[in-house]
């Protein structure tokens, strides 16, 4: 368990953390997720007692990181994958790592095993892909065989076998009642492996929920529907005062409507339906609106990418360009 108190970091007149407090648990996946510059980072390095707090305090199983005696038996990390002297073989990073926190020679075979880089392990580390040295990183967090990991980014770099493999180790991980703390850009993947979620903007905590409930509460749900008697149908709907919302594509759509009402109805009137599926927003998008406000730098919405700066149908509506780069 992983717990944090009124966590703050200060930089002059910057605050990168901002008085957070919440516990990541064992046994489940919790991603924690943030616009650029939210803090992310400087929290996760002060769990590791790489930066000091301005205020506030974090406990690793109920200690200081900097109390605990061979830490990498109590908690693993991946912050920065590029931090390994390139000079060493893959093997003698992990020995170097290994002989530091008492642990013996035999585990640096398991985990370059268990990361699939046996094969490569004399091999010096300067000559590793990203996506190597991500799964070295990830053999270093492993090495101690601790209850509590943290990973900072670790698909970065990965090809689509080596994502589906992280992906199913963090599950495996958590689902031996360890605690495992993730940080990603990537909402689709964070989606499909985080069962919680810790989002901050600004250094400020803005969710700590379950993802079906922050998905629930930060999107909108909604009926999509598709007829060729549209006219009719919207006349329809009405009548039974049904609220319609008509979209450019010719679609109808029917907040929090019941499919089966709406068959009905339709079914009743003898209009016939091309479409009828009820409708979730994804993590992204539920994302996007609840950190709408706390983004540090906005992009051009014509710019590439910049289409994610809009919310999911009926949200607020995002940032435009002009609004002003905001800082602070
Ligand atoms: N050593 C430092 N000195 C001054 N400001 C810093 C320092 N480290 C971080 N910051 C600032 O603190 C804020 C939080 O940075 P941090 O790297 O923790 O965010 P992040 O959420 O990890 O961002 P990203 O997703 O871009 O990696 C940012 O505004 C950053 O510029």
């Amino acid at each position: 368990m992983i717990e944090l108190e009124g966590l703050t970091k200060r930089y002059g007149e910057k605050v990168a953390v901002d008085g957070l407090t919440f516990t990541v648990r064992p046994g489940v996946v919790t991603g924690f997720l943030g616009p650029n510059g939210a803090g992310k980072s400087t929290t996760m390095r002060m769990m590791l007692g790489l930066d000091r707090p301005t205020a506030g305090d974090v406990r690793i199983d109920g200690q200081h990181y900097d109390r605990l005696r061979d830490p990498l038996k109590y908690i693993g990390a991946l912050l920065d994958a590029q931090a390994v002297h390139g000079g060493r073989s893959a093997f003698n990073h992990l020995l170097c790592l290994a002989q530091s926190n008492g642990i013996p020679k035999a585990r640096v075979h398991e985990v370059l095993d268990t990361v699939g880089l046996t094969a490569v392990a004399r091999k010096k580390a300067k000559g590793f892909s990203l996506g190597m040295g991500q799964r070295l990183g990830i053999a270093g967090a492993l090495l101690g065989d601790p209850r509590i990991l943290m990973f900072d980014e670790p698909v970065n770099g990965l090809d689509p076998e080596g994502i589906h493999w992280i992906r199913n180790l963090m599950k495996s991980l958590a689902s031996q009642g360890r605690t495992v703390f993730v940080s990603s850009h990537l909402m689709s993947e964070m989606a499909l492996t985080a069962d919680h979620l810790v989002v901050i903007g600004q250094g400020r905590l803005l969710a700590d929920t379950s993802m079906a409930d922050f998905i629930r509460r930060n999107s909108r749900s909604y009926v999509r529907i598709r007829s060729p008697q549209r006219e009719r149908l919207l006349d329809v709907l009405k009548g039974a005062g049904i609220t319609v919302v008509q979209t450019g594509s010719g679609a109808l759509e029917v907040d929090d409507g019941k499919p089966e009402h709406i068959g009905e109805l339709a079914a009743q009137h003898q209009i016939v339906l091309h479409e009828l599926s009820p409708q979730q927003a994804s993590l992204e998008e539920a994302f996007m609106r609840l950190t709408a406000e706390s983004v540090e730098y906005h992009a051009h919405t014509d710019a590439p990418g910049g289409e994610l700066a809009s919310g999911p149908p009926g949200a607020p509506p995002a940032p435009q360009w002009g609004d002003g780069w905001k800082k602070g």
